[in-house]
């Protein structure tokens, strides 16, 4: 199913990102790219690893450049980091570059989905529910002022919420061709 345009997935730790994005890349002939895979990629090093040598400041910049770099491309699906939209350049290159997807899930969700993965520094605590509970509270409000869609991920597989989600996006390309 070909639209036009870019897609990016934003929302916490578990949300689906990486794997709705995925899924909706595939079903639109999109190219699909994860932010933090890219900054995997360039580093040579997984993500905990640039936080134990660069501190959550400094893979915050290399986030910062790969989201200005990756938003001005054609025709992408764009699983961001968690994270991405706590700066307001990269708020603002997401706005700009596509339309934004904020999927959302309640904190039970995500951390029955993160709770068995090691690969996410910010959880790395003794209480990774309270975490994402507090996460929760302060980007909530960041992920919707950034979003053109919002969509409820709960009691939801994968498969549902991609067609769901691609009924959605027919939709709004549809209203947008009547205005
Ligand atoms: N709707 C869903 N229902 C059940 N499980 C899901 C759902 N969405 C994602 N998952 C599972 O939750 C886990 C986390 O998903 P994913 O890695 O896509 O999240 P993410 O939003 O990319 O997280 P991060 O910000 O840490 O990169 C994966 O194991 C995935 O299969
Ligand atoms: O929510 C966050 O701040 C993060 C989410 C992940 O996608 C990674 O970008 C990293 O672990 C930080
Ligand atoms: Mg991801």
């Amino acid at each position: 199913m070909k639209m036009p345009g870019n897609f990016f997935l934003v929302g916490l730790m578990g949300a689906g990102k990486t794997t709705v994005g995925r899924a909706l890349a595939r079903a639109t002939g999109k190219t699909f790219y994860d932010s933090d895979h890219e900054i995997e990629a360039r580093t040579g090093v997984r993500i905990p690893t640039i936080f134990e040598l660069e501190g959550e400041t400094g893979f915050r910049a290399r986030e910062c450049a790969v989201i200005a770099e990756l938003t001005t491309m054609p025709d992408i699906v764009l699983a961001t980091g968690g994270g991405a939209v706590l700066n307001p350049d990269n708020r603002a290159a997401l706005r700009r570059g596509g339309l934004v997807i904020y999927l959302r899930a309640s904190v039970d969700d995500l951390y029955l989905r993160t709770a068995h993965d090691k690969n996410r520094p910010l959880l790395q605590t003794a209480n990774p529910k309270q975490r994402l509970a507090e996460l929760f509270e302060v980007r909530d409000p960041l992920y919707r002022e950034v979003a053109d869609l919002v969509v409820d991920t709960s009691r939801q597989t994968v498969q549902h919420l991609t067609h769901q989600l691609l009924q959605q996006l027919e939709q709004k390309a549809y209203a947008h061709r009547q205005a």
